[in-house]
């Protein structure tokens, strides 16, 4: 079971500045991870250093933390949430299944270092393990969704 209740505390702070967020957790994923980058047709031919000041990046950030904050407050019942998600990363966007660990490590690291008020130990652990199930959840829907790489 996952703490839902304070995954959604600490969210309700995250909301304070859900842009400014998001842009901090896909400029760091673009530079932990560069290849992500090469995903986003609106991103891949601009260098990193220019994207810190790119507002697509923030708009775009604001949309990826509105969508994750909308799965959050199902606490657990995000079935329809996460198809959506698995549909449009599959067919549209052509997002290997890894990626989804990827950012959502990248969302724990960033969290611990932007609210160390917030992330204090269970918050840490009830965030990993609700990502987790998050992440292969996903990964169910693309092996139903028959994603090829
Ligand atoms: C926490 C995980 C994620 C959430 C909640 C999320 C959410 C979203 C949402 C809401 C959209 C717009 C609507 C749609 O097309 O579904 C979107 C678009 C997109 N996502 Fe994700 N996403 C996540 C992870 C990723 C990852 C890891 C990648 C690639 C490494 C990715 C690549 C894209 C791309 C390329 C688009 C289209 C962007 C554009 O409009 O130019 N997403 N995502």
């Amino acid at each position: 079971m996952c703490d839902w209740d304070l995954i959604n505390k600490v969210w309700a702070k995250v909301e304070e500045d859900l842009a400014g967020n998001g842009q901090t957790v896909l400029l760091r994923l673009f530079e932990e991870h560069p290849e992500t980058k090469a995903h986003f047709p609106k991103f891949k031919d601009i260098p990193l250093g220019q994207l810190t000041s790119n507002a697509d990046v923030k708009t775009h950030g604001n949309t990826v933390f509105k969508a994750l904050g909308d799965v959050v407050k199902q606490k657990g019942k995000h079935a329809s949430n996460l198809q959506a998600l698995a549909t449009t990363h599959i067919n549209k966007h052509k997002i290997p299944p890894q990626n989804f660990t990827l950012i959502t490590n990248v969302i724990l690291k960033v969290f611990a270092e932007k609210f160390p008020g917030e992330i204090t130990a269970p918050a840490q652990e009830a965030f990993s393990k609700a990502f987790k199930a998050i992440c292969s959840e996903l990964e169910d829907l693309y092996k139903k969704g028959g994603f090829q790489s």
